[in-house]
């Protein structure tokens, strides 16, 4: 019954984990093989509302074996789906009373199964209807970790990428064979997502880590553009892609990265994540601790930070499976009351973040499409009187991946604007991904910057259409080898 109890969560709804459903199945330490769990909790939910119509209709919940065992409507589900909806057609489990108490109705679960098949028109499960919910990444984006290779020669050093044919765009990732420079982020590459980049030995090695495009996009734009800081905190950690690419831009010997995590067991994983990533490089100290209980005097020499707190994570896929499961899911009013919770707790962590008594940039990031973590969190930063008195403003678009055509939304900055071009310089100070349509997560980040390194980068904004001409003429004009 191991794989049965070890798949329970996955399916009870829940409002604090984060990820998608791969990605919390395969990061969680399970004694099942994370592979078959993934398997039937993705095939229970996506037959879901005809398993529970099996389970209704055979009455099996009213049973007395069953009750007293106190099975959860989610064991039954799996146990159903195993019997009726796979192609095994049978229990993956040894001797054991759930298994016993269950196949008690084997008769009567396998009736209505064949009456639903009826109902339905259909000979077999795979031509049930359902809502497909791809999980995957349209792109698989992986970074050459530079703190452990040279990314000069890791393409002599590491066949199975040298093998691989360049491309000119993430639309033209069509297949297996290809691979894709990003033309945003240094050292970092899309291939195919069915490309077994797992199997090799650079990624065993934590020379190339799996990173969506872009995650990569904070640590990227706190050292933007050439500046580089000396000590940095990352206030949210695990489970660390943003600690170890941060990491990756210290320069100077003795840099270091502080990094943050709350959660114990998050805490644990971001410490091996680091390991693998840094192995005997003492770059990042991490601290398993509530950031805002920190105290900024302790750490006089932090220069940048960057703040990815917990969010609803409603631009990661394969989350839509997951909150179906929530009663309360698509009733506005709730999530609405949700979305304003978070929105309080990551405005309360960006500003306890403004507090570092030398910090002059802070990136704040969230992998949520809504306007209330997004916009709305950098509206009421911005609005805030500790916070104008400590200086920070928002970056200008020419510091924050000029190049990057999706900005922040500008209707969204009329409260504190006072003419339309001014909505536009501050959405310009934002970043956003649309999920899939961008070749990964849906994602969120603006950058705050205060003190005088940033006073002429101020007035760059209303240039920045000129430079931006300016730099497309050159473009053109360009005609040496590429
Ligand atoms: C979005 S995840 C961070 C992902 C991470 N930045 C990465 O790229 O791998 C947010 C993390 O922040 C942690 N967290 C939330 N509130 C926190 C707090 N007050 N102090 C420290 N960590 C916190 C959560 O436990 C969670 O692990």
């Amino acid at each position: 019954m191991r794989l049965y109890f070890d798949s329970e969560p996955y399916l009870k709804p829940s409002t604090t984990q984060k990820g998608s459903l791969q990605s919390r199945i395969f990061s969680d330490s399970l004694k099942s093989s994370p592979k078959q769990v993934y398997a039937l909790v993705y095939s229970t939910l996506k037959y879901r509302p005809y398993i529970q119509q099996v389970i209704k209709k055979s009455k099996i919940e009213t049973s007395p074996s069953i009750k007293k065992l106190r099975i959860s409507r989610e064991l039954l589900e799996m146990l159903v789906h195993d019997l009726c909806f796979s192609a095994r057609g049978r229990i993956n489990s040894g001797n054991h009373p759930i298994k016993t108490a269950f196949l008690e109705h084997k008769t009567r679960l396998v009736a209505e199964f064949t009456k639903l098949k009826l109902k339905y028109k259909v000979k077999d499960v795979s031509e049930l209807a359902v809502e497909e919910e791809n999980d995957e990444t349209p792109v698989r984006w992986f970074r050459i970790n530079t703190i452990k290779c040279n990314s000069e020669d890791f393409f002599d050093k590491h066949t199975w990428f040298a093998k691989l044919q360049p491309v000119n765009s993430i639309k033209d990732i069509t297949d297996c064979g290809m691979i894709y420079k990003d033309d945003y982020i240094p050292n970092l590459y899309g291939i195919h997502p069915k490309e077994k980049l797992t199997s090799t030995d650079a990624y065993k090695s934590g020379e190339v880590i799996i990173q969506d495009r872009a995650s990569c996009f904070p640590a990227h734009i706190l050292n933007e553009i050439n500046d580089y800081h000396d000590q940095v905190i990352d206030a949210c950690a695990a489970p660390g892609n943003k600690t170890t690419h941060a990491a990756s831009y210290l320069v100077k010997p003795g840099s270091i990265v502080y990094a943050f995590e709350r959660d114990a067991k998050r805490a644990q994983i971001l410490k091996k994540m680091c390991a693998i990533a840094t192995g005997d490089k003492d770059l990042i100290h991490i601290t398993h601790c509530d950031f805002t209980s920190t105290t900024p005097s302790d750490f006089p020499e932090v220069t940048g930070l960057v703040v990815d707190p917990s969010c609803s994570g409603s631009g990661i896929f394969g989350r839509a499976l997951q909150d179906s499961l929530n009663d309360n899911a698509g009733e506005d009013e709730v999530d609405l009351e949700r979305l304003n919770k978070l929105a309080g707790f990551q405005f309360k962590i960006v500003k306890h973040a403004m507090s570092f008594p030398k910090a002059r940039k802070v990136v704040y990031s969230t992998c949520s499409i809504h306007a209330t973590e997004n916009e709305q969190v950098v509206v009421d930063l911005l609005r805030d009187g500790e916070i104008k008195k400590m200086g920070w403003k928002l970056a200008p678009r020419s510091m924050v991946l000029s190049n990057w055509e999706r900005r922040g939304w500008e209707q969204e900055f009329t409260s504190i604007a006072a003419t339309n071009e001014e909505c536009v310089k501050l959405a310009g100070g934002c970043v956003r991904a649309n999920p899939k349509e961008d070749g990964g997560i849906g994602f969120f980040a603006a950058c705050f910057i205060r003190g005088k390194n940033y006073d002429e980068t101020q007035n760059q904004d209303m240039e920045y259409e000129d430079v931006k001409e300016e730099l497309e003429e050159e473009e053109e004009e360009w005609t040496g080898f590429d």
